[in-house]
């Protein structure tokens, strides 16, 4: 199993390093366009190997695709990320170009690839994907949703204080500041609806907090996080690896479903050798579909400034 990761930033060494310590790749390349700096981040990685115990290969190349060639799955996780007080939609003008230029190349060394998009604007990044690589719409995946329910466990779980292994929650929507739609009515502690065990206002403190989880690091850091974010694509490359047939929320090319068209955006999907192998349809209520249908006119309206 051959992992490519473009983008040896924070990110992207942070994704390598969580699918070389999984151990069930064969091989993973970073490949960056700044010269050495991904066969300097390789190298560091497989320092580690022994440390950590993983038998995974890890190279670095500056910007030579030909060591890419036959990838099974390439994560684009290169681009700017935004800096405190931006949102995510301000990047599409450096990022757009640099994902359609990544894409193309890693898919005249890879053809039958499985792409991971998470450069932001994510959502939009995905479309753009689909837009301009002709690759069948289950080899094309966004991250954001695994992120976001991720960073929703982690609210849910200073509300309850409990551990975050103690609920479970997901979130859907446009993966920004906005759009995101935190599944508060259906999260659970050990099958209880959480509902049970804090207020409707703390419920809705923790789905606020959640919505904002990329900014709120971003101004901590100055820059945006990477940890979780590499932990949670690390998740998607494994279960389409492993064929574990999980769900994620992910960004997938909507075709009717959930009322939507033409459009990336995240929803319920199930993750195995085929890539994206299922759209989940879950049933949502009123208000849930009315905060998804919002959230798909912020993302169209980040669409129309492609130039597709
Ligand atoms: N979808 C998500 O959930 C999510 C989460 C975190 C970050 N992000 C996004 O991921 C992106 C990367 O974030 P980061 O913190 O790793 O940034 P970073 O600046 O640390 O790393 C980006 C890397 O991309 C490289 N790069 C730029 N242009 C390139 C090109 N044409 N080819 C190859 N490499 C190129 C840069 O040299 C740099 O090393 C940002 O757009 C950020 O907003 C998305
Ligand atoms: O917040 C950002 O800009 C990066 C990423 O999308 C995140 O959610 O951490």
């Amino acid at each position: 199993m051959k992992v490519t990761i473009v983008g040896a930033g924070a990110v992207g060494a942070s994704c390598a390093e969580y699918v070389a310590i999984k151990n069930f790749a064969s091989e993973v390349v970073l490949l960056d366009i700044k010269e050495g700096y991904a066969e300097g981040k390789a190298m560091d990685l497989m320092q580690t190997a022994s440390l950590n115990g993983f038998d995974t290969k890890i190279t670095g190349s500056t910007n030579d695709y030909s060591k890419t060639a036959n990838s099974d799955i390439a994560v684009i996780t290169s681009g700017i990320p935004r800096k405190p007080g931006m949102t995510r939609e301000e990047l599409i003008g450096i990022n757009a170009g640099i994902v359609k230029e990544v894409s193309s190349n890693l898919i005249k060394h890879s053809p039958n690839v499985t792409l991971i998009v998470v450069s932001n604007p994510m959502d939009t990044m995905t479309y753009l994907v689909h837009k301009t690589t002709g690759l069948p719409k289950n080899k094309i995946i966004g991250m954001g949703g695994a992120l976001d329910s991720a960073r929703f466990k982690y609210r849910l779980s200073e509300a309850l204080d409990c551990p975050a292994s103690d609920v479970d929650g997901m979130v859907i929507g446009g993966h920004s500041d906005t759009g995101m739609v935190p599944l508060t009515r259906l999260a659970t502690r050990n099958s209880v609806p959480v509902k049970a065990f804090i207020s409707e206002e703390r419920l809705n403190q923790v789905a606020e907090d959640t919505k904002v989880g990329g900014a709120t690091l971003t101004k901590l850091l100055g820059t945006s996080a990477w940890y979780a974010p590499g932990a949670a694509v690390s998740g998607l490359v494994q279960a389409i690896a492993c064929d574990q047939k999980k769900m994620f929320p992910c960004s997938a090319l909507l075709e009717g479903e959930y009322g939507l068209n033409d459009i990336c955006i995240g929803v319920p999907v199930i993750l195995g050798k085929d890539g994206l192998e299922k759209i989940v349809e879950l049933k949502l209520d009123d208000a849930e579909l009315a905060k998804m249908k919002d959230s798909a006119e912020g993302v169209k309206k980040t669409n129309g400034l492609l130039d597709v």
